[in-house]
């Protein structure tokens, strides 16, 4: 019964949006997480149907039943498995069975399906149907790819190569390859689960969506530098940026929220980063001119927000009050807004990159064109050409990530970087290889070769500066074509992917 009682009071304060359905798990303390998580994603999904089958039974008349755990009852004893707890509840719903089914199967027939997913709104039947990969990020600090692949594949998995399209993506149980966009990242069909494996316990592996891994990624921090993660918990992004910064360096993480910041050592502790200093403190206090900030070029900034992108956070809005919704996304994004404003107010920043798991133009597109209005002195970095979803009209250098289009949580990154002209010097970012160039020639590959010509490129804007004027006026043919060689090399050199 407890599983019951805690996933209603959960239901009950994520629809009165006191906090995401996510956190509310997690800090709930319950023993079974996943359980809890799951029980409560899929009642929220099927709410308004749920409520339909309630309110055509007059269920709650009859057994003093409030609506949130009359939902969570309904959903597991029609959709779910089956009561199998439930105590006193159990027998007075159990009551009531077979009026419930027989209203369930006629809203079937009603609308001429055959399964309660059928009975979904288009958007997340669209879901349901697109079960998306399980990602898994190489921890870099511990292990390599090539071992992971050689131990899964001794495991009995199969490899299948380098991914060189979406659509390869789509994989059978125990097909696993590599990522077309992220080098370290391996892909797996979606029922996959390592929670009890081997690599995930040592901190070899990282269990992390893909377009969770595109800040740290995109950022991209030299070895050696000072780093901020802002609202850093419970951490995956910091452990991909010390990955990345081969643990060398100094990584600043902040949270306001103490509980989290202790996951997220845990979680770092696991992963054996060591560059890290934790601080549970509001990123909006930290000061930009305490001297212990003076050497920090790069900041990751992944504040809170909607959530909305989240697959198992997504349910039938159709019931919401919409001038609430309105009312908090207005607020996150005023809270998203002085995040950045602060984040680029520390003296020596050179590269920020702002991500959000929301769908909502007003967390993701809104804030960024704001920002750009209150800090002339920084730009948009046009982020991989090639990725199938960009930032909407006109912030189109940034990204969008969707079920749909990348086979991702829904996601969005922007990254700003400074002008070369606003007082500090912006070096080239740091070249990556793509995974596609830097894939061993030996690998097997289930996926079609991509033209030599179509290689992924993403070039900082920094380095598309016009030649000067005046340089251009004293321009000879042969000097002319020099330069666009000498230009070609250095756009060529500011690759990011
Ligand atoms: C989207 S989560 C960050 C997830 C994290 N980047 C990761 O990859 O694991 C947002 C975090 O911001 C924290 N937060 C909210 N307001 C904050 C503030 N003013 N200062 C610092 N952290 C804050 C929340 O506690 C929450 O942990």
């Amino acid at each position: 019964m407890a599983l019951y009682m805690k996933a209603a009071e959960i239901l009950e304060k994520a629809e009165r949006k006191q906090a995401a359905l996510k956190t509310l798990v997690y800090d709930s303390k319950f023993a079974n997480i996943k359980q809890l998580f799951a029980l409560v994603c899929e009642t929220q999904k099927f709410s308004s149907i749920l409520e339909e089958i309630i309110e055509s039974t007059k269920l709650l008349k009859q057994t003093k039943l409030r609506m949130p755990l009359a939902k969570v009852l309904v959903y597991d004893l029609l959709m779910g498995q089956g009561l199998k707890c439930g105590g006193s509840w159990k027998a007075a719903i159990m009551k009531h069975r077979a009026r419930l089914q027989s209203v369930l199967a006629r809203m079937k027939v009603k609308q001429k399906v055959s399964k309660n997913e059928d009975l979904l709104p288009k958007n997340l039947k669209q879901l349901v149907a697109d079960q998306l990969p399980r990602y898994v990020r190489v921890n870099t600090v511990k292990t390599t790819v090539d071992d992971v692949v050689d131990y899964l594949k001794r495991d009995g998995l199969t490899y299948l190569g380098q991914a060189s399209r979406i659509d390869d993506l789509t994989l059978k149980e125990k097909e696993f390859l590599r990522d077309m966009h992220l080098q370290e990242l391996l892909v797996f069909s979606p029922k996959t689960d390592f929670h009890d494996h081997f690599l995930y316990k040592a901190g070899h592996i990282i269990l992390q969506d893909k377009a969770s891994c595109l800040p740290a990624y995109l950022l991209n921090p030299p070895p050696g530098s000072h780093v901020i993660d802002a609202c850093a918990a419970p951490g995956n992004k910091s452990s991909h940026l010390a990955a990345i910064m081969k643990n060398k360096g100094r990584l600043f993480a902040f949270d306001l929220d103490a509980k989290r910041l202790t996951t997220m050592s845990t979680l770092l502790l696991r992963a054996g980063v060591t560059c890290q200093q934790l601080a549970n403190q509001d990123f909006l206090k930290v000061d930009p001119e305490d001297p212990q900030y003076k050497d920090v070029e790069y900041m990751l900034l992944d504040p809170s927000c909607s959530g909305s992108g989240m697959v198992c956070l997504q349910h039938d809005d159709s019931s919401d009050n919409q001038e609430r919704v309105e009312a908090r996304l207005a607020s996150l994004a005023s809270f998203q807004l002085k995040c950045l404003n602060h984040g680029l107010s520390f003296p020596r920043l050179k590269r920020l990159v702002y991500s959000t798991c929301s769908i909502h133009r007003q967390e993701n597109e809104e804030v960024v064109a704001a920002c750009l209005k209150q800090n002339p002195g920084f730009r948009l970095v046009s982020l991989l050409p090639r990725w199938p979803e960009r930032g909407l009209e006109p912030l189109t250098q940034c990204l969008r990530a969707s079920t749909q289009k990348t086979r991702t949580q829904g996601f969005f990154v922007a990254l700003f970087e400074k002008h070369n002209n606003a007082g500090t010097k912006v070096e080239k970012p740091v070249v990556q290889k793509s995974s596609v160039e830097a894939a061993p020639h030996s690998q097997p590959s289930r996926c079609k070769k991509r033209p030599a010509d179509s290689e992924e490129t993403e070039t900082s804007e920094i380095d598309k500066t016009p030649i000067p004027a005046a340089e251009e006026a004293e321009s000879t043919p042969a000097k002319k074509k020099k330069r666009r060689k000498r230009n070609k090399k250095k756009m060529k050199e500011a690759t990011v992917e």
